[in-house]
């Protein structure tokens, strides 16, 4: 078991890194606080699980919601649905609600957890691994809404993150991918040296050997909570977990939730902002190279959509949380491995890029 922290003063929680859930009964047990506890979960994962997280809940009066399955639910009535069924069952603020399941059951419940009653505790239980490198560690909670991705939300950490490993066993390639891009992010964004393992062991990670992909998993987490330990509320920092997601988040909105997986989204997206670092004379054509190459390897898009142009993105962008005084921001590379925050991308800068 390995396990890490983040460290936000009296918000600190721990992530546990696992190879089964043997240890999870008493890992909750350490993290949950009363007897009432509302599992919320997905119609493809839950019937997964559903053993497993009986059998380590089995000393807590426990209640089950179950969400329809995709991103195009990570909305403002799933929300209310869920709050809805907290307030029929009468489940109380002592409540521990528990996310089982990848982002999007993720994103909401810690939405949830976050206004239910004015907060309640939260426990994410990922199993994607999408979920288990990003979106279920930093407390960035959410839902969609049509003009935007993510727009409505709060920043609300969890009391603990519980990771298997193992769980990702059952999870679709096209799914897995996804999650890589998000690997792929963090040795683009600060770490060359965990860029280059990626890249020497594809074939390990494509095969789930356990061990890399629990130290795979480790180091994303790891880069994670050093970020959002040291800028919790993306005051500075912490912009840079959203390298590809300027335009990642315009192509997810302007093909419609779902249909670009947020990761695949997030390939393309890095790739452009990589092209927008080189045309600098940042970032080296051969790095670029090997950029597409790694996320090719794991049949990752390494464009955009080609039905989107300049007004397609722009649309998206100006609406990002990033936007400062009306100017769109970018994450862009000064090298691999180094990241940096730029405000001062032209239209015509962009355009040379959206071919
Ligand atoms: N909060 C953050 O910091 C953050 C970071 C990154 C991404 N996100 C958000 O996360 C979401 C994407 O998350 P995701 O990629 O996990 O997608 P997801 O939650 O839609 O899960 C992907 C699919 O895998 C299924 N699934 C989950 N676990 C499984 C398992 N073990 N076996 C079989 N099937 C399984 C799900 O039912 C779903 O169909 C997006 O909404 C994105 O915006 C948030
Ligand atoms: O944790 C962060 O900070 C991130 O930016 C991680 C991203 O991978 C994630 O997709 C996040 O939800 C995007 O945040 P947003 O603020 O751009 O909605
Ligand atoms: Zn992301």
């Amino acid at each position: 078991m390995k396990s890490l922290t983040v460290n936000l003063a009296e918000h600190s929680y721990p992530i546990y890194i696992e190879q089964d859930s043997s240890n999870f009964k008493s890992l909750l047990k350490t993290h949950i606080k009363a007897k009432q506890v509302v599992v919320i979960s997905n119609e493809t994962v839950l019937p997964i699980f559903s053993t497993a997280i009986s059998d380590a809940l089995s000393d807590y009066d426990v209640r089950f919601f179950t969400l329809p399955d995709g991103e195009e639910y990570k909305t403002l009535a799933s929300y209310e649905s869920i709050m809805s069924f907290l307030l029929t069952e009468q489940v109380g603020r002592d409540v521990t609600l528990i996310a089982l399941g990848g982002g999007v059951v993720g994103d909401i419940t810690g939405f949830v957890a976050s206004t239910y009653m004015r907060g309640v505790d939260f426990i994410q239980i990922p199993t994607t691994l999408l979920s288990q490198v990003d979106s279920s560690v930093g407390g960035k909670t959410a839902v969609n809404h049509p003009l935007g991705k993510n727009m409505i939300g709060a920043f609300y950490q969890p009391k603990a993150v519980l990771i298997d490993v193992s769980s990702l066993q059952t999870l679709p390639p096209r799914e897995f991918a996804a999650g890589v891009a998000e690997v792929v992010k963090y040795g683009l964004l600060a770490d060359s040296v965990f860029f280059e393992y990626l890249e020497e062991h594809v074939a390990q990670l494509k095969a789930q050997d356990l061990n890399v992909l629990s130290y795979v998993i480790g180091r994303c987490c790891q880069i994670k909570a050093e970020i959002v330990s040291e800028d919790e509320k993306e005051q500075g920092k912490r912009a840079l977990l959203n390298l590809g997601h300027t335009f990642g988040h315009a192509i997810e909105a302007e093909q419609g939730y779902g249909n670009w997986l947020h990761g695949e989204a997030v390939a393309a997206g890095m790739v452009q902002a990589a092209q927008l670092s080189h045309s600098r004379g940042w970032l080296s054509l051969n790095d670029i190279k090997r950029t597409t190459s790694l996320l090719e390897s794991f049949d990752l898009p390494v464009q955009g959509p080609a039905s989107m142009n300049l007004e397609s993105y722009l649309k998206h962008m100006k609406k990002d949380k990033k936007v400062l005084a009306q100017t769109i921001r970018f994450i862009l590379l000064k090298s691999l491995g180094q990241a940096i925050l730029v405000s001062d991308v032209s239209d015509e800068e962009l355009k040379t890029i959206l071919v």
